[in-house]
């Protein structure tokens, strides 16, 4: 029989602990609960695989209505990961199971699909719906959005199934659904299934196949490669990255973009007016480096935003076993977001106007809060502090939102001067200005 080794040193520690005569009611009550950590063990024996998914029916037990064969059970288990004579378990130690009202299945639902990380992803994903110089219908807009939310759904859900025991060492992720028992695996499974097949089934019929293929590729990404890198490389958070950088693509090519270039579909490069005589070739501006450019943005915003919040959470990492560079190498870490902090000004000064995204305006306009980010971490590189860290993470939580807002407000060929009344003429070159999105 295999076990889950982080849970199992885990159990060991506490047993090691507890084996003296004067053992408290509570560390009696943690031997308990080890002992449920029993059904995540894998076996070929049918009843332990029963157990992993279906193991709700342990929890139910009341201490007043407790069964002699469940306490069979439960001893049986007890002794498997504790001394013999070191398991006294207890009514106490059960934990009644919450029972599933509608209303607190949607609420285990979110947190399955991790809610406002998703939200996230979905507001990622409609940047690139507004920055793509392609017109989008309202369908099209709530169709990316409820498939992209979907499709995360399933991403984080299957995430969580196979870090329970991990996400059990955690403060920060101790009271999700399944470490808490509020939910089966095998439930938690069927929803991650129906909305990994939902998410890209929505994307494919109702904004474009290639939206659904990069929605289950993303799920594949972060359930099967970012999952399981977590415990085995640092290069995990650069593969995570590539699954955050994913979102804003999906929005691009669900307004019709593509992502490759060809000889129909050529990359332009929107050079500044200060260095090209040519008028600005508006028909050129739906060109593959606007996704490159929306996908960098998201890439790179990643190592200082993912990195400082590491920084500060590295003791629950090491706890729980993650091989994480926060962990292994704090300076290192500082100094991976640091140049990735630097990276973003290219990014925002040139490869966006490049791009033809956003006016050559953008490129001195965002250097303000690239400044201050940059800033802020250098200074937590400098000193490798929690304190900078959080500053730094800070600084990245507002950089986002700002840096999209001020992309909209040079997006090329809107002319939001002209729609509030500051400019009557239409541009000198007559160019054909994409309308604006419904
Ligand atoms: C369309 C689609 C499928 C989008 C997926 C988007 C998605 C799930 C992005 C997550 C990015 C990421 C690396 C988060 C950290 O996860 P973590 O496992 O390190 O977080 P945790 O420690 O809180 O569990």
């Amino acid at each position: 029989m295999r076990k889950i080794h982080a849970f199992q040193s885990c159990s060991k520690f506490f047993i090691s602990r507890t084996s003296s005569t004067s053992r408290s009611l509570a560390s009696q009550r943690f031997l308990a609960s080890a002992a449920f950590s029993r059904p995540y063990t894998v076996s070929s024996a049918g009843r332990d695989f029963t157990s992993f998914f279906c193991h709700n029916q342990l929890w139910s037990a009341r201490s007043d209505g407790l069964k002699p064969s469940d306490m069979t059970r439960v001893r049986g288990i007890a002794h498997a990961v504790a001394e013999p004579d070191a398991v006294h378990v207890t009514p106490a130690g059960f934990k009644e199971v919450e029972v599933l009202t509608p209303r607190r299945l949607l609420r285990i639902y979110a947190q399955l699909a991790k809610s406002r990380l998703t939200i996230l992803v979905v507001l990622t994903a409609m940047s690139g719906v507004a920055l793509s110089p392609l017109p989008a219908t309202v369908p099209i807009l709530l169709s990316t959005a409820v498939g992209t939310a979907l499709c995360s759904a399933s991403a984080n859900t299957l995430n969580q199934l196979q870090e329970i025991p991990y996400d059990a060492q955690m403060a920060r992720t101790r009271q999700r659904p399944l470490v808490r028992r509020a939910i089966s695996p095998l439930h938690a499974a069927g929803f991650a299934a129906v909305t990994g097949v939902a998410g890209p089934a929505v994307l494919w019929f109702m904004a474009s196949p290639i939206t659904a293929c990069l929605g289950a590729a993303n799920i594949v990404l972060y359930a099967a490669a970012y999952t399981w890198l977590k415990r085995k490389s640092i290069s995990n958070t650069w593969v995570g990255a590539v699954v955050g950088g994913i979102p804003p693509v999906m929005g691009w090519t669900a307004c019709g973009g593509k992502i490759l270039p060809s000889a129909d579909y050529p990359i332009h490069l929107f050079l500044p007016s200060y260095f090209t005589e040519a008028p600005l070739d508006m028909s050129m501006i739906d060109n593959p480096f606007g996704a490159f450019a929306l996908f960098m943005l998201l890439y790179s915003w990643q190592f200082p935003h993912f990195n400082s919040l590491s920084h500060f959470i590295r003791g629950s990492y090491a706890q729980a076993g993650y091989k994480m560079l926060c962990v292994l190498n704090p300076q290192q870490n500082a100094l991976v977001a640091l140049r990735h902090s630097l990276l973003l000004v290219p990014i925002c000064s040139i490869l966006f106007p490049l791009s033809g995204l956003t006016t050559w305006a953008f490129a001195i306009t965002s250097l303000v809060p690239n400044a201050i980010c940059v800033r802020g971490s250098w200074a937590w590189w400098r000193r490798c502090g929690e304190k900078e860290a959080r500053t730094s993470f800070q600084n990245y939580l507002w950089y986002l939102p700002v840096m999209l807002a001020l992309m909209m407000v040079h997006k090329q060929g809107l002319e939001w001067r002209r729609w509030v009344g500051m400019q009557d003429e239409v541009p000198s070159d007559g160019a054909d200005i994409p309308k604006p999105k419904v």
